[in-house]
């Protein structure tokens, strides 16, 4: 498994390096700093993607919040996605909070739309996604992000908490595995 994720990393192409995410970090939090005053927002981190770019943002945060953290699997160490593993469900109580979910990527946005669902159902009074990368697809998603980092082509992705085969999470810069266009 080692010399497979070596051999990816080595061939991969980078899309963004590490000064052009934290440069879209740093808008991403502009844009929630101004969004959410005043809302008292839980933020739901969506494991374990959402561990780096949650992390980075948060420090850039500069409103009172809560932290808590979700973790719905659809791909489990896959680079195809299947159905969705409840993992994890909140320990603390969402109804009548303001919430904002970070994760790190959108793809068919599957996941992040369940995630919603779910929060919703819970009594949230409303609910905020914030995604590093929008992959764009050639066809519509059940869910739209209100922050956006960065768009990138429809190519699997590892990075800033996005992983292959659950390695690479930790790399810094967003990379595209190679053959995948
Ligand atoms: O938009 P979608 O097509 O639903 O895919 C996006 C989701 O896939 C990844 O999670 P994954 O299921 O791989 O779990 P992980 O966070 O543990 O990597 C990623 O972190 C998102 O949560
Ligand atoms: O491109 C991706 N990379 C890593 N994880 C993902 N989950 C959905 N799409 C991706």
């Amino acid at each position: 498994m080692l010399k497979e994720i070596q051999t990816v990393q080595a061939t991969a192409d980078l899309i963004y390096s590490e000064a052009q995410v934290e440069a879209a970090l740093d808008r991403m939090a502009l844009a929630i700093n101004n969004e959410l005053a005043g809302s008292n927002p839980l933020v739901l981190c969506v494991l374990n993607g959402g561990i780096v770019v949650a992390g980075k943002l948060l420090t850039r945060l500069k409103i009172p919040l809560n932290i808590d953290s979700i973790n719905a699997s659809r791909y489990q160490n896959q680079t195809s996605g299947g159905t969705i593993e409840w993992v994890l469900k909140p320990g603390m109580p969402l109804r009548d909070r303001t919430l904002l979910i970070i994760d790190d990527v959108l793809d068919e946005g599957i996941t992040l739309a369940a995630i919603k669902a779910y929060c919703l159902e819970q009594g949230a009074t409303a609910v905020y996604c914030a995604v590093l990368v929008d992959k764009l697809l050639d066809h519509d998603k059940p869910i739209r992000a209100d922050f956006v980092g960065l768009q990138v082509e429809n190519r699997y992705l590892f990075g800033y908490g996005m992983d292959y085969k659950g390695y690479l999470r930790n790399a810094a810069g967003i990379y595209a595995c190679k053959g995948d266009a």
